[in-house]
This record gives C-alpha cells, sequence and structure tokens, in this order.
C-alpha cells in the first residue's frame, strides 16, 4: 500500500494510508538498502505487518520532490506564512526574513494576512502595496467573518502546505476553520504516542482531505539568515531586479552608491520603504555576522 509519512517519533512512523487510515509503521531495511533517513512528508510503501494493530513496516520511500531543512519535511508544495494584519502588528522584518529563508529553499510562498476584520482599508493597502509588487500571493483573511477563509481553502487544496507565522496571530483558528476535524487528527496521532516514549514536539503533517496536507510549525519570533554572503541578499528581493543593470556600478548593493537605479525607484515610490528598510537591515547584520 502507499501511503504518505505524517510523523516520525522514537524509530517509529506515521503513515496515513488514503480510506485505509494510520499505520505504525518500522523502516526495517530502508536505511541499508536505500541509505536514506524517512522523513515527515515522504511518500513510502509499506507492508502491513497487523490490519487489526494497525503496524506496518516501510519498504520503499517513493521519489523526493524536493526536502526541506527547517522544518524537516520532504515533498513540500508551498509554504504558508501568516502573520496578524494588526494586534499583534505585522513584524515585516521578520516576514522578509521568513520569505528569504523559503526563496532559498526553493519553496513558493502564499502570504496571509489575518484579523482582516480590525484593520483599514489604508492597512490593507500598504501591505498588499509591499508584497503583491515583489510577486507574492497575499491574502487577508478573518477567522471570525470567515472573510477570505474559502480563498485560503482553495490555495491549499491538493498540495502538501508548511504552515508558519509568530504565535497569536490565530493559526490554531485558521487550521480549526480550514478543516474542523484537524483536531481530531491530532487526538488520533496521540492516543497511539502515549503508548511511546517521548512526548516532545515534533513535525506533524495534517491530512485534511483528497491530497492536502498540512505542516504546522511552532510559532517563532526570530529568524536569523545564515550561510548567505551580503552580496547575495539582494537576489532575494525580487522587486529590485528590474532595476538589474541600470545602477552605475557593477556589483550595486543599492545602500549609498552613487547612481543607484533601485534607490531611485525608492524615491519614486516604485519601491517599498519597508521591504527596502528590511533589506538595509538585513543587509547590514550579515556584514556583520561573525565568520566561522
Ligand atoms: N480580531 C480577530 N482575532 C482573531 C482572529 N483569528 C484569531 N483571533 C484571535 O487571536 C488570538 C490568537 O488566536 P490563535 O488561533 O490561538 O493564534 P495562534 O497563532 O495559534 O497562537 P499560538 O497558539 O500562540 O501559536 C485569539 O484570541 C483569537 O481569538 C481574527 O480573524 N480576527
Ligand atoms: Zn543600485
Amino acid at each position: 500500500m502507499e501511503g504518505k509519512i505524517i510523523k516520525g517519533i522514537a524509530g517509529f512512523y506515521y503513515v496515513y494510508v488514503k480510506t485505509f487510515g494510520l499505520y505504525e509503521c518500522k523502516a526495517k531495511g530502508i536505511f541499508r538498502n536505500q541509505k536514506i533517513k524517512p522523513l515527515v512528508g515522504d511518500n513510502v510503501i509499506i507492508d502491513v505487518i497487523d490490519e487489526n494493530e494497525k503496524k506496518g513496516n516501510i519498504s520503499d520511500i517513493l521519489e523526493r520532490k524536493n526536502e526541506l531543512i527547517r522544518p524537516a519535511v520532504a515533498n513540500v508544495d508551498q509554504a504558508l506564512v501568516i502573520f496578524a494584519a494588526a494586534d499583534p502588528a505585522p513584524n515585516l522584518n521578520l516576514l522578509d526574513r521568513f520569505l528569504i529563508l523559503m526563496l532559498k529553499q526553493q519553496v513558493d510562498t502564499v502570504i496571509c494576512f489575518n484579523k482582516k476584520d480590525i484593520v483599514t482599508e489604508k492597512e490593507i493597502r500598504l501591505l498588499e502595496e509591499a508584497y503583491i509588487k515583489c510577486g507574492y500571493k497575499v491574502i487577508f483573511t478573518s477567522t471570525y467573518t470567515e472573510d477570505g477563509i474559502e480563498t485560503l481553502r482553495e490555495l491549499l487544496k491538493d498540495k502538501t502546505t508548511v504552515l508558519a507565522g509568530p504565535s497569536g496571530v490565530g493559526k490554531s483558528s485558521i487550521i480549526n476553520n480550514i478543516h474542523p476535524d484537524a483536531n481530531m487528527q491530532t487526538g488520533m496521532i496521540s492516543e497511539k504516542i502515549k503508548r511511546g516514549k517521548h512526548t516532545t514536539r515534533h513535525s506533524e503533517l495534517f491530512y485534511i482531505q483528497g491530497n492536502t496536507f498540512i505542516m504546522d510549525t511552532p510559532g517563532f519570533s526570530s529568524l536569523y539568515i545564515q550561510d548567505m554572503e551580503k552580496e547575495e541578499l539582494k537576489n532575494y528581493f525580487a522587486e529590485f531586479h528590474e532595476y538589474d543593470g541600470f545602477c552605475r556600478f557593477n556589483g550595486c548593493a543599492h545602500l549609498n552608491e552613487p547612481g543607484c537605479a533601485v534607490k531611485e525607484a525608492l524615491k519614486e515610490g516604485k519601491i517599498s520603504k519597508i521591504r527596502y528598510n528590511n533589506y538595509t537591515e538585513i543587509y547590514e547584520e550579515i556584514k556583520n555576522q561573525k565568520r566561522y
């Protein structure tokens, strides 16, 4: 049978097989034969050992489309990053860091600003201007009015999506709104795990329906850009790209160089100040990072 690993814990892998449910599996032989460690998100072939006990063995890991390092998950189609449009006010520097990290891992990101019910049109426009211009899909939702929830559901459909965002933005409310049974699923897995040893937080995929899976990740309050040269950073700001070759200096970092086309565009309001300021701040941080 073919299924998907939705959780791995203490040497067991929980494999979800459509219509048959969840199997607790070992991965005997896989390490020896394929020399890879199974990952959450892997599509696998399992041999059922005991149907009543729902136990099996993973006999094959199907080819991975991609592999994310943080969080550790395979076959991700996209990331959904959720911030509150207000309360708490969105930390857009943190958002930009997240976007850079996903771009670096070649994962498309959809941006969701929740709590639409408590922001003004003006604030919405500002956020749209900053992020739609650089090519992101941006949606505004409210779990109170359910505004945007249907659009979100459509965006997630038949994809494996990593959900991320700081805490307090309404991530749990959104998950519950998208799929009220998501909680049930957690319960189901927890029952099995209680018999195991560890209860620490591990990454886990929720099965929504059809081929839709989501992975919730712990809320974060800071992100560091590592393994990047400061000269590389500008490549992660898509709105700068149309000015490539128009700056006076080759290799212009768009900071204090004279004749900089990006700074000119900034002055003319063609580039978002928010994004540009985040660029300079992250640039400085990379520049001052200790090299080991
Ligand atoms: N105004 C408004 N408040 C919301 C909305 N969605 C969630 N909230 C509120 O925001 C607070 C946080 O919601 P949660 O769903 O617990 O947020 P979370 O991101 O999962 O937070 P953590 O559990 O801390 O990670 C709660 O008080 C919710 O009632 C919304 O659309 N509009
Ligand atoms: Zn420049």
